[in-house]
């Protein structure tokens, strides 16, 4: 039923060269990447079908992210936040229900999708042994009063952990051999803050395929989180880290791709929640795929695409919903014969293959590519009070965000005056306090309520009248822009606007400069 995966999969003229096989039985590791709510809800399907399907062709290692039965936001690891935050209030006692809710949770399923009496109980003993753990660790933690970020991700830890228990258990009743895999404990050498570089995530990559070639003929079933990682995974990684585990198995045992599976066809030309004329995309670059997660379409975490590209290994976004679906392939623009750090040169798609994909004779599109929105946003602008230009304005501002953990997402600067877009999930505390310090250096306002807008493209910058291409259509609709940001990444141009109009401007984009881009765009 499933597309043959793999570089066998793409059409010829973007096949990759076959490499020798280094796998036990000859057939190439596979690394297939399950989000949360897939796991939550659609279970039966990577137990029951999506693993076994590929397992003739590959040798697959699954590896997930915690269990989200309804929307991330209310699942497993949003939970365990809670639960920690909870253990450190005094005498509070909402941990332990929130860590019963979790049990209950994870018993529930095993019960609804495992037959097989020996196999469930097993799993409810794992699940029963990780809540008794967690809940323990948490009432150490409110009797010491702390929770250091390397204990907070210990208790996330546990969401991935109880999420392979169950995934495991239900491929073993489905009569696929399983090995559990915690990659908690691989990471032996110490690192510190400073050298979250390559060599590190070289290390990484290492240490998690020993660990994973160790289950022999065995599937392994791999814990997305992995520790310890300088400055906490939590703060170094970052939510979605998941993704950055498995492609870091995949480079390390150089797998033939890596499958992330989500309840999406792919990556589309925009959010197909919110424009019902979006356009699945068959091929998107990486910087095209980065610069559209980190603006608010979180397809898939941003460090994956480095480690995997670098390595030439395809990676691939599918639908546990459609898996017959081909998905969205994230292919590297890399010239005719580069060679990667694992010698492999990659040939470039045929013009044919590039011209359907909207891509003119190299990976740069003759249109824009897609449209993104990130909401939740605020404005900080801020107007010096000095009367002559002081070089320490903007050392003082950044030294002062910093200070209070607050990123920037856009600027838009004069001598004297700079506009800041600030992302999500600010703490309204924090941003009080930067606030009151930077009135020492001139005025400060704040907008709430605002909204990143971006159009990428490979080859924006090269497209000339695109941006008063997209301002014109803006204005047409009545859509106020507050602020423009052009110009610091070539494939990408923001404003910020009103978030109640996110939506409205997000669909008249897509239906000015992307919907028919076959008739839009040729010459
Ligand atoms: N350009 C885009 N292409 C595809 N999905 C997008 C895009 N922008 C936003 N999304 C949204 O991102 C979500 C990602 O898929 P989902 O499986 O829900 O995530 P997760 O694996 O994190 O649970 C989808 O619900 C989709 O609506
Ligand atoms: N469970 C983690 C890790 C993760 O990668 O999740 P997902 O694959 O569902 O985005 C989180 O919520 O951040």
């Amino acid at each position: 039923m499933t597309a043959s995966p793999l570089r066998k999969s793409l059409p010829p003229h973007i096949q990759v060269e076959q490499q020798p096989d280094h796998s036990h039985g000859h057939k190439r590791w596979l690394v297939q990447k399950f989000g949360g709510t897939s796991i939550g809800k659609f279970i039966e399907n990577i137990a029951g079908t999506i693993v076994q399907s590929y397992m003739s062709t590959n040798r697959v290692v699954v590896v997930c992210s915690a269990r989200s039965s309804e929307t991330k936001q209310l699942g497993t690891t949003n939970r365990l936040l809670r639960a920690a935050a909870s253990a450190l209030v005094p005498s509070s006692i909402e941990f332990i229900e929130t860590v019963q809710e979790i049990r209950f949770d994870h018993l529930a399923a095993a019960k609804k999708h495992i037959t097989d009496q020996d196999i469930l109980k097993r799993v409810q003993d794992e699940v029963n042994q990780d809540c008794d753990r967690l809940k323990a660790f948490l009432e150490a933690a409110q009797i010491i009063g702390e929770i250091s970020p390397r204990s907070n991700d210990i208790i996330m830890a546990v969401g991935e952990r109880l999420s392979c228990r169950i995934v495991a258990g239900l491929l073993e009743d489905r009569g696929v051999e399983t090995q559990f895999v915690s990659l908690e404990n691989v990471i032996e050498a110490v690192f510190d803050l400073n050298s979250l570089d390559q060599n590190f995530y070289d290390y990484l990559s290492r240490a998690f395929a020993a660990a994973v070639s160790k289950c022999g003929h065995r599937v392994p079933v791999v814990t997305g989180f992995f520790g310890p990682v300088p400055g906490s995974l939590l703060s170094s990684i970052g939510r979605g880290y998941t993704d950055l585990a498995a492609a870091l198995i995949a480079v390390g045992l150089d797998a033939e791709e890596l499958q992330v599976w989500k309840e999406v066809d792919g990556i589309f030309t925009a959010d197909p929640r919110k424009v019902k004329d979006a356009r699945l995309l068959n091929i998107i670059t990486p910087e095209e795929a980065s610069e559209l997660t980190y603006y608010g379409s979180e397809v898939i975490h941003p460090f994956t695409m480095e480690q995997v590209i670098r390595a030439q290994i395809p990676i691939r976004i599918k639908n546990v919903i459609n898996p017959a679906g081909a998905g969205t392939i994230i292919f590297p623009d890399q010239p005719s014969g580069t060679c990667t750090p694992n010698g492999r040169s990659t040939p470039p798609p045929s013009s044919k293959v590039l011209l359907e994909n909207g891509y003119h004779l190299d990976l740069s599109r003759r249109h824009p590519t897609a449209v993104t929105i990130k909401d939740n946003v605020w404005i900080l602008n801020i107007h010096s009070n000095r009367k002559s230009v002081s070089h320490g304005f903007f050392a003082q501002i950044f030294g002062t965000l910093d200070q209070y953990g607050i990123a920037v997402d856009l600027i838009s600067t004069s001598e004297v005056h700079i506009s800041m877009a600030l992302g999500a999930n600010i703490n309204e505390n924090d941003m009080e306090k930067a606030m009151e310090s930077l009135r020492s250096i001139g005025t400060v306002d704040v907008m709430k309520g605002m909204a990143i807008l971006s159009l990428v493209g490979k080859q924006m910058k090269n497209m000339v009248g695109i941006s008063g291409r997209m301002f014109n259509t803006l204005a047409k609709a009545n859509i106020n822009i507050e602020m423009i940001s052009q110009g610091a990444s070539e494939i990408n141009i923001s404003c910020v606007i009103l978030e109640s109009q996110a939506i409205q401007a997000m669909n008249v984009i897509h239906d000015e400069l992307l919907k028919n881009v076959g008739t839009l765009y040729e010459d």
